[in-house]
C-alpha cells in the first residue's frame, strides 16, 4: 500500500502550517519525521489521519482520496498527544472498549498486545493509577492492537524506560515487516535513527530534506561489501 501526498497546504488563521508537502510513504517502511518544535510534524500526522482538513493538495491512500472518497484511512492506529482513556477502567477494559468499535480483534489479541508492550493483562489497577510510562505503553497498545496498515506515532518513546523503548522498537519492526506503513516523530535523534528506515526533515511546514537512516546505510554498505 501507499500514501501519496501531493502539494499539501494547511493554513490556520492565515498562518501557513504545512506548505506544499509532496511525499510518498510505502508499505513495509518506518518513516521518521525530524524537525524543531512547531515545525509541523504533528500537523502532517493529523492530516494523514484525517483529523484536519487541508486547504489544498491531496492525500491519496491506495487510490482513495482522503476527505473525498474516505473521511479517515480504512486501517490506521494513532498515538498523538494524550489518548483519552477512561480513568476508572483498567488497561484491558479500556482496550476492550476501543476494540469493540471495529470489532476486528478479541480478548486474545488484546491480552497479547498488552503483554507485548510490557503491561500485565490481568492488572487490576485502573488507568488513573498508572504511571506515566504505563500510560504511554497503553497508548501504544491501543494504536497497534489491530495491526493496522498505517501506524502514526507522535513521540512513541516519551516517558518510556530502556526496556519500554526496546519493546516499542521490536513491535514497530515487526509491524513494518508485516507490511504496515509507520510514521513517527521523536525528538531523540539517536532513537529516531535507530527506529526509522527513512527520515524526512521538516522546517516551517516544509519538507527540507530526506535521508536513509544510518543503520540502513550500514546494512546497504554491508550488502554491497558482501556481494
Ligand atoms: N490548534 C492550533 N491552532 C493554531 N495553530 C496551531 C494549532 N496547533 C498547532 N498549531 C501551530 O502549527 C504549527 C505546527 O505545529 P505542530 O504541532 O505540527 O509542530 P511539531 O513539529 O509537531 O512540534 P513539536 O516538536 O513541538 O511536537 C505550530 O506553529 C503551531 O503553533
Amino acid at each position: 500500500m501507499k500514501i501519496e501526498i501531493q502539494n499539501l497546504c494547511k493554513t490556520i488563521k492565515k498562518v501557513p502550517i504545512l506548505q506544499d508537502i509532496t511525499v510518498t510513504f510505502e508499505s513495509g517502511k518506518i518513516y521518521g519525521l525530524k524537525g524543531k518544535n512547531g515545525s509541523g510534524k504533528t500537523m502532517l500526522m493529523r492530516a494523514i489521519s484525517g483529523l484536519i482538513i487541508p486547504n489544498s493538495g491531496t492525500i491519496n491512500i491506495d487510490g482513495e482520496i482522503l476527505g473525498k472518497d474516505i473521511s479517515f484511512p480504512r486501517s490506521i492506529g494513532i498515538l498523538i498527544e494524550n489518548p483519552s482513556f477512561l480513568g476508572n477502567y483498567t488497561g484491558y477494559k479500556n482496550l476492550e472498549m476501543l476494540a469493540s468499535i471495529q470489532n476486528r480483534i478479541g480478548e486474545d489479541e488484546i491480552r497479547e498486545t498488552l503483554a507485548e508492550v510490557g503491561l500485565d493483562p490481568d492488572d487490576k489497577r485502573t488507568y488513573r493509577k498508572y504511571s506515566l510510562g504505563m500510560k504511554q505503553r497503553l497508548g501504544i497498545a491501543a494504536a497497534i492492537m489491530e495491526k493496522p496498515d498505517i501506524v502514526i506515532l507522535d513521540e512513541p518513546i516519551n516517558a518510556l524506560d530502556e526496556s519500554g523503548a526496546l519493546k516499542v522498537r521490536e513491535i514497530l519492526w515487526k509491524l513494518r515487516d508485516n507490511g504496515s506503513i509507520i510514521i513517527l516523530a521523536c525528538h531523540d535523534a539517536e532513537e529516531l535513527n535507530l527506529l526509522s528506515d527513512e527520515i524526512y526533515h521538516i522546517a516551517e511546514g516544509k519538507i527540507t530534506g530526506h535521508e536513509v537512516a544510518e543503520h540502513n546505510e550500514n546494512t546497504e554498505n554491508q550488502k554491497k561489501a558482501e556481494s
